[in-house]
């Protein structure tokens, strides 16, 4: 059953549309991931979802619900991530956990909450002086002290050591073992492919993709990287040559050819054609990323400094949870 519903949504700032039509589901239980260059629109996209902006057209349901109509009752079944300035740094983990739960009129008992999230030694400690990893563990206590049935986290990970960064997912797929469906925006490929079902590429305010990252995978133009040391060199332009070949790069004499498997026969004939050994030969899956940059061909659409601006704005507008919609803008 689908818990989130998108369909056509569109949003547009000073008449420059950053949300241009998008539309998907997501069905309760899962891990959906929305992925995209910076500027793409995620963020917005989700923070029409939680309520938090207001789009220009098309609908959106959480639980069936609308989430600026029923802003309220929405906020109790989604638990929002909130931004690091949202919290008072003055503020201990008990304070803020005990806060958090007065605002909801079902919360979930805090104590196993923070137990389970390895909060219990920090409890009189205040935010400021949490580590990152501390800081985006309290963060989810505090997106799912309310006990939500949907909980979004909008690059939850970033910043966080290699070892923190894995401790979270571990928690992120606990979350989800839980029965909670889980909204992540995020820019790590390895962080997608791990973790999320089914995943959006939003590009340009558009839905560029959505599949499973192994369908992302499969359905790229570039899906299997071949790479081997050969006995001697061989002309790139015959490796071009082969079918479906994407890219050939030859680092230090070991040659790695992005294609399909069709690739890799026509690879393996032309070898014996040419008589070359190939030493360590390797056939992989191309990862994520690899299909990331073939979907979104790798553009940086930072953000021109007056919609930094604006974008303040709205961040000042964005108030400590349960919220409430922005104006329309
Ligand atoms: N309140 C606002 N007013 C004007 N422009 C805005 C506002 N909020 C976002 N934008 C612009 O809309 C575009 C999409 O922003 P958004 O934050 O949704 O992208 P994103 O995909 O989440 O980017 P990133 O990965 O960099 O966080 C950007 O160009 C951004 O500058």
């Amino acid at each position: 059953m689908a818990i989130i519903e998108v369909r056509d949504l569109r949003k547009a700032y000073g008449g420059r549309p950053v949300v241009d039509g998008v539309s998907f589901t997501v069905e309760e239980g899962e891990v959906f991931g929305i992925l995209g260059p910076n500027g793409a629109g995620k963020t917005t996209t989700v923070e029409c979802v939680e309520g938090l902006r207001v789009p220009d057209s098309g609908v959106i349901r959480v639980a069936g619900l609308d989430p600026v109509a029923d802003h309220e009752r929405v906020t109790h079944l989604l638990g929002a991530q909130l931004q690091e300035s949202e919290l008072q740094p003055k503020l201990t983990v008990r304070e803020a956990l005990e806060l958090y739960s007065a605002l909801y009129p079902r919360p979930v008992d805090w104590r196993p909450l923070a137990s389970r999230l390895g909060l219990d030694a920090k409890l009189t400690t205040r935010f400021a002086k949490l580590s990152g990893g501390q800081k985006q563990r309290l963060f989810i206590a505090l997106a799912l002290i309310g006990g939500p049935r949907v909980v979004v986290l909008d690059e939850l990970t970033t910043g966080l050591d290699p070892r923190a960064r894995r401790d979270t997912w571990q928690l992120i797929e606990e979350i989800r073992d839980s029965g909670v469906t889980v909204l992540l925006v995020t820019h790590f490929m390895e962080e997608a492919q791990r973790l999320c079902d089914r995943v959006a590429v939003i590009d340009e305010g558009r839905l560029a993709a959505l599949d499973t990252p192994s369908g992302l995978i499969a359905r790229s133009s570039a899906s299997t990287v071949i790479s081997f040391t050969p006995s001697r060199p061989l002309a790139e332009p015959e490796l071009y040559a082969l079918p479906d070949v994407m890219s050939v790069a030859a680092p230090g004499g070991r040659v790695v050819i992005h294609g399909s498997d069709d690739t890799v026969n026509a690879v393996i004939t032309l070898l014996a054609r040419h008589r070359v050994t190939a030493r360590q030969l390797r056939v992989t899956e191309a990862s994520l990323d690899d299909a990331f940059l073939d979907i979104t061909a790798g553009q940086d659409r930072t953000a021109p400094a007056q919609d930094r601006t604006a974008q303040a704005q709205d961040a000042a507008r964005r108030p400590n949870a349960p919220h409430t919609p922005e104006e329309r803008v």
